[in-house]
């Protein structure tokens, strides 16, 4: 099966401070991997540096089978940051920064036709809101703004679907939703990476769960013991002293690694 995302022995430094070393990972078209781990153990920056937002300090990264430097088939791409961006001061409306989603399709000089109006109705749709669509996204929650820039995401209707912790300070009705959401994506062919600490309503769509601490990936391999490792963090059972496993694809221990959680 082709690869959507490449990348070898990848390494982020911030600062002079090394923060992301020896990554690699490859993502396969269709699947859904959740990226999980600590708080502060590299998961937002390796989502930035997948989708370029971050430059590799070293490393080769592909996407969609062509090397970053060559690559320009950014519709293909969505991404949803972390919490706290939809309301930036400026007051768009909510369908407005769904429509904003949707400029990367659109034919050059050219207003929002028929099929665009359509992909942005359907992404309101899918959220839950789209009889808010001419309130100011300020006056959201944020839960709800964070459902505005996923539906902006959707609106690009991307084949490979990046998501930073979605369902962080979300309820849980509204992660069955944005469960029900990504269900759809994946049912259509895309790819997902989603950042997540715990998967809740996601876990059964999971094909593939990569844990990240200290930087690097500490376990890349079957999702059953993602749920674990929630548990281990929640209930503070990470106190297990396990050695890190020396392969990726190993099962056991995953709550093990969950040591480095702070
Ligand atoms: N812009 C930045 N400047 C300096 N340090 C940074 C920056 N971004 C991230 N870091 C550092 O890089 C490390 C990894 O951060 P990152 O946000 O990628 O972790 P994370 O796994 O996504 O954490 P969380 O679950 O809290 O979102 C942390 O130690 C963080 O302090």
């Amino acid at each position: 099966m082709s690869s959507v995302v490449e990348l070898e022995n990848g390494a982020v430094s911030i600062a002079g401070r090394p923060i992301l070393r020896h990554i690699d990972l490859t993502v396969r078209s269709g699947e859904f991997v959740a990226l999980m781990g600590a708080n502060g153990s590299g998961k937002s920056t390796l989502v930035r540096a997948l989708t370029g937002l971050w430059p590799l300090t070293t490393g080769s990264l592909s996407l969609f089978g062509t090397p970053f430097g060559s690559f320009h088939d950014w519709q293909r791409v969505g991404f949803v940051p972390q919490r706290g961006g939809a309301a930036s001061g400026v007051p768009a409306s909510v369908w407005e920064v769904v429509a904003s989603g949707r400029l990367t399709r659109r034919k050059l000089l050219r207003p929002l036709g028929r099929a665009d109006r359509a992909a942005i109705a359907d992404a309101l749709d899918v959220v839950g809101l789209a009889h808010r669509a001419r309130e100011s996204v300020s006056s959201l929650s944020g839960g709800q703004q964070q459902r505005v820039l996923i539906a902006r995401a959707l609106a690009g209707e991307p084949d490979l679907f990046f998501l930073d912790e979605p369902t962080a300070g979300v309820d849980l009705p509204n992660q069955q939703v944005l469960a029900d959401t990504l269900r759809t994506m994946s049912g259509r062919g895309a790819t997902i990476v989603l950042v997540a600490h715990e998967l809740g309503p996601m876990a059964p769509l999971i094909d593939r769960a990569v844990v990240m601490r200290d930087g690097r990936i500490a376990y890349d391999g079957s999702p059953l013991a993602s749920e674990q490792v929630a548990t281990a963090h929640l209930d503070g059972h990470h106190h297990h002293h396990h050695h890190e496993p020396d392969h990726h694809d190993h099962a056991p221990h995953v709550s093990s690694l969950l040591e480095g959680d702070r």
